[in-house]
C-alpha cells in the first residue's frame, strides 16, 4: 500500500529492516529511492529529531560512487525518514551467509571500495561508526569490477551517531555492534575514523576465514577479546592480506592504516589474488562454544545487548524487488561498557579457560557443516530408496507371477512381461 512521505516521497513496499527502522522502495521527483524510516520511538524522540535536523547538510552532502548517497532527510509528522539511492542488488551479510566465505579477489576488492567510501567520508569529518556485513550493498545492477566483484557501497552513514547516547553516558554505554567494536570505543573513548578501519578490517577477515576474529559466544567474552587477545595467523591467508588485517586491528588507533591507504593497499593486492580460491579453513577455536566465565555472566545479567551471534538477514533491492522477510535481530546495540576491573577479569579468566578449551568449529561454520551433513544424509536415504526400488522392480520382474503377492505384506506385484 503506497504512503506519503513529506510532500516529495511515496514509498509502496518494504524491502529491509534494520534496528533503527525499516527500509521502503519509493519514488521521488529524480525516479526510484530508497527510504528508510526510522523507528517511532526514534522518530518521536525530540533529542534525536534535533540532531537528525542538525546533522542533514553533514549527510546529504556525503556524495561519492562508493556510499549510498542520502538525498534528504524528512521529518514529516511522527516519521522521520532519510531518502537515499536505491541500490539494486543484496547486501554483503546475505551473500556471505550463502556462500560462507568469499575468493580472496572478491573480498578484498569490495573491502577496498569500501575504504574508498570510508575515506571520503572520514574527510568529511564524517565516522561511520557500524561498519559491517549489512551495512555494504553490493550492486549487481553495475557494471562488475575487478575479476568480476560486485561493485560495493558503504550505507547506514550516520545513523549510530544519531541514535548514539548523550556524552555523559558514553562512559557507561555502548552503541554498535559486538563483533565489529574497536577496543578503544569498548574503554570509553571518543569513536574516531580508525574505529572504521578497525571493523573494515573485522569484515575482511570475516569475508576470508567465514567468522569474525573475535566473534562468538557471550557479548562480554566478545568485547573482552577486542580489548586483550590478538588475532592468531590463519593458514592459507595471502601474505600480503595477513599485514594489512593485523595493521588494521592493532589495538592502538593511531597504528592502524587510514581509509584511502587502505583502499590503495588493498588494490595493490588485487593482482596476485586473481585466481586464488576461497581458504580452506579448517576447525577453529570457537568462541561461540565458551562457556562464559564467572565475570562475564556477571555481565550477562545486566546486559540489555542483543548477542553477539543473532544476526538478521535483510535483502537489499533484488533486481526483482520482493518483500524481505521480517526481522528481529538488534544491532545498534546499546551495551553497559565494562568496567576496567570487569575487563581485567574476564583477561585473567580468559587464559585459564583458553588452555581448557578445545577445538571446535564457530557457530556459523558448525551451522553449514550441519546443514551439509543433513543433506549428505538426505542424498544418502533418496540414493537407499532408489537402489530398493531398483531391486525391487528387477525381482518382481525375474520372480515368477504371483511370488510377490504370496509374500505377506508385500507391495501389489509389479507385473511384467512373463519370462
Ligand atoms: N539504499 C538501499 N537500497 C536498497 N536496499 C537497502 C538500502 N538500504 C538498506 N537496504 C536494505 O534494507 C535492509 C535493512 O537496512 P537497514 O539499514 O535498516 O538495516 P541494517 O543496516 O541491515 O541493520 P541495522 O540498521 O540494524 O544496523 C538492508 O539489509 C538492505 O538489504
Amino acid at each position: 500500500m503506497a504512503r506519503k512521505i513529506g510532500s516529495r516521497y511515496t514509498v509502496h513496499q518494504v524491502i529491509g529492516r534494520g534496528s533503527a527502522g525499516t527500509v521502503w522502495l519509493g519514488e521521488g521527483p529524480d525516479g526510484p529511492v530508497a527510504v528508510k524510516l526510522l523507528r517511532e520511538d526514534l522518530a518521536t524522540d525530540q533529542v534525536l529529531v534535533g540532531r537528525f535536523v542538525q546533522e542533514r547538510s553533514a549527510l546529504t552532502g556525503l556524495d561519492h560512487p562508493r556510499v549510498v548517497g542520502v538525498h534528504d532527510m524528512v521529518v514529516d509528522g511522527d516519521d522521520l525518514a532519510l531518502v537515499m539511492d536505491l541500490v539494486r542488488g543484496t547486501d554483503l551479510r546475505t551473500r556471505l551467509e550463502r556462500e560462507g566465505v568469499l575468493s580472496p579477489l572478491h573480498a578484498t576488492s569490495i573491502i577496498a571500495d569500501v575504504a574508498d567510501g570510508l575515506a571520503a567520508a572520514h574527510a568529511a569529518g564524517i565516522v561511520h561508526r557500524d561498519v559491517k556485513p549489512e551495512n555494504v550493498l553490493l550492486d549487481l545492477a553495475a557494471p562488475p569490477g575487478v575479476g568480476g566483484s560486485p561493485r560495493a557501497k558503504l550505507t547506514d552513514f550516520g545513523i549510530a551517531r544519531l541514535v548514539d547516547a548523550p556524552r555523559r553516558t558514553r562512559a557507561t554505554r555502548i552503541i554498535g555492534t559486538p563483533d565489529y567494536l574497536a577496543p578503544e570505543i569498548i574503554e570509553g573513548l571518543e569513536p574516531r575514523a580508525a574505529v572504521d578501519i578497525y571493523a573494515l578490517a573485522t569484515v575482511l577477515y570475516e569475508l576470508l576465514v567465514g567468522h569474525t576474529p573475535f566473534g562468538g559466544g557471550h557479548t562480554g567474552a566478545v568485547l573482552r577479546r577486542h580489548v586483550t587477545e590478538n588475532v592468531p595467523p590463519v593458514a592459507g591467508m595471502p601474505d600480503g592480506l595477513w599485514r594489512i588485517i593485523s595493521e588494521c586491528l592493532a589495538k592502538a588507533p593511531a597504528s592502524r592504516l587510514r581509509a584511502a591507504e587502505l583502499g590503495t593497499r588493498l588494490r595493490e593486492q588485487l593482482p596476485v589474488l586473481a585466481g586464488l580460491p576461497p581458504l580452506a579453513v579448517p576447525a577453529q577455536r570457537g568462541p561461540a562454544d565458551e562457556v562464559p566465565s564467572p565475570a562475564e555472566a556477571v555481565y550477562a545479567e545486566t546486559d540489555t545487548g542483543g548477542g553477539a551471534h543473532r544476526r538478521r538477514r535483510g535483502p537489499a533491492v533484488p533486481l526483482v524487488p520482493a518483500p524481505s522477510p521480517d526481522s528481529t535481530r538488534d544491532t545498534h546495540t546499546s551495551l553497559r561498557r565494562p568496567s576496567a576491573q570487569e575487563l581485567a577479569s574476564y583477561a585473567a579468566e580468559s587464559r585459564a579457560q583458553r588452555s581448557a578449551t578445545a577445538p571446535v568449529t564457530s557457530h556459523r561454520r558448525r551451522k553449514l557443516v550441519r546443514r551439509r551433513r543433513m543433506a549428505a544424509v538426505l542424498i544418502a536415504v533418496v540414493l537407499l530408496l532408489a537402489g530398493a526400488a531398483a531391486a525391487w522392480t528387477a525381482f518382481a520382474a525375474e520372480a515368477p507371477a504371483g511370488a510377490a503377492r504370496a509374500l505377506p505384506g508385500a507391495a501389489p506385484a509389479v507385473t511384467g512381461p512373463p519370462v
